[in-house]
């Protein structure tokens, strides 16, 4: 069984401060950063380039980065994330004119490879593709913005592509991105998820540490 993945969103950081937060919030257990990039244009908000990624690892940043690509088109910014050091990289399909191309860009590169479903996208998107992905990451809100809530119809879509990947026995991983916390976390790892992404449960806590081991034994009640 693949172990549960902790993911802070840099969204909710203290962005004067980015180094020493992504720092803090490593040290606090973190498994993995989110690093959430936005275009104002596939979505209407504007974060972090490829520069502030390889400054971050350059920084001294031991943990692993997860590129959520909310832009388009992706194949330009998949091979700069790629080469700036990024160990998870995902997009949206209708960001792509040619998604298994991009996938395959992904992976050529030696990084895991992530498609991205929002709310209102079919699972269909996955038909096929599902066997060349690493991991598929549901928005369980409206990509651009943190601290939404989260929409609670995402769960079926988790449980059915959970029990599609146990029918065909694949590796994939499930993400989830949006309005996860630790009053929900349980709920989300039981639907099928094993990676959870939570920007404002732990960027907002006094005590990141404390808020990642809440998470922990929440999800210590699933498995
Ligand atoms: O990608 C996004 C939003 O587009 C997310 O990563 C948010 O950053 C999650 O934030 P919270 O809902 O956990 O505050």
């Amino acid at each position: 069984m693949k172990p549960y993945l902790i993911a802070p969103s840099i969204l909710a950081a203290d962005l004067a401060r980015l180094g020493e937060e992504v720092e803090n919030v490593a040290a606090a257990g973190a498994d993995i950063i989110h690093f959430d990039v936005m275009d104002n244009h596939y979505v209407p908000n504007l974060t972090f380039g490829p520069a502030i990624l390889e400054a971050l690892i350059k920084y001294g940043i031991k943990a692993e980065f997860d590129v959520h690509l909310m832009v388009e088109p992706v194949d330009d910014l998949i091979n700069q994330f790629a080469d700036a050091g990024a160990s998870y990289i995902s997009f949206h399909p209708e960001a792509s004119k040619h998604v298994d191309r991009s996938i395959s860009l992904i992976k050529d590169k030696g990084i895991k490879a992530g498609l991205v479903l929002n709310p209102a996208t079919p699972l269909t998107v996955l038909d096929h593709v599902l066997h060349k992905l690493d991991f598929v990451l549901f928005m369980s809100v409206n990509p651009g913005f943190g601290g939404q809530s989260f929409i609670p119809h995402t769960l079926d879509k988790i449980k059915t592509l959970k029990a599609r990947i146990d029918e065909l026995g694949l590796d994939t991983r499930i993400e989830v991105d949006g309005g996860v916390k630790t009053n929900n976390i349980a709920e989300v790892a039981a639907a099928g998820a094993d990676m959870f992404v939570a920007g404002t449960a732990i960027f907002g806590a006094d005590d990141y540490t404390v808020a990642i081991n809440e998470m922990r034994s929440e999800l210590a009640k699933v498995r």
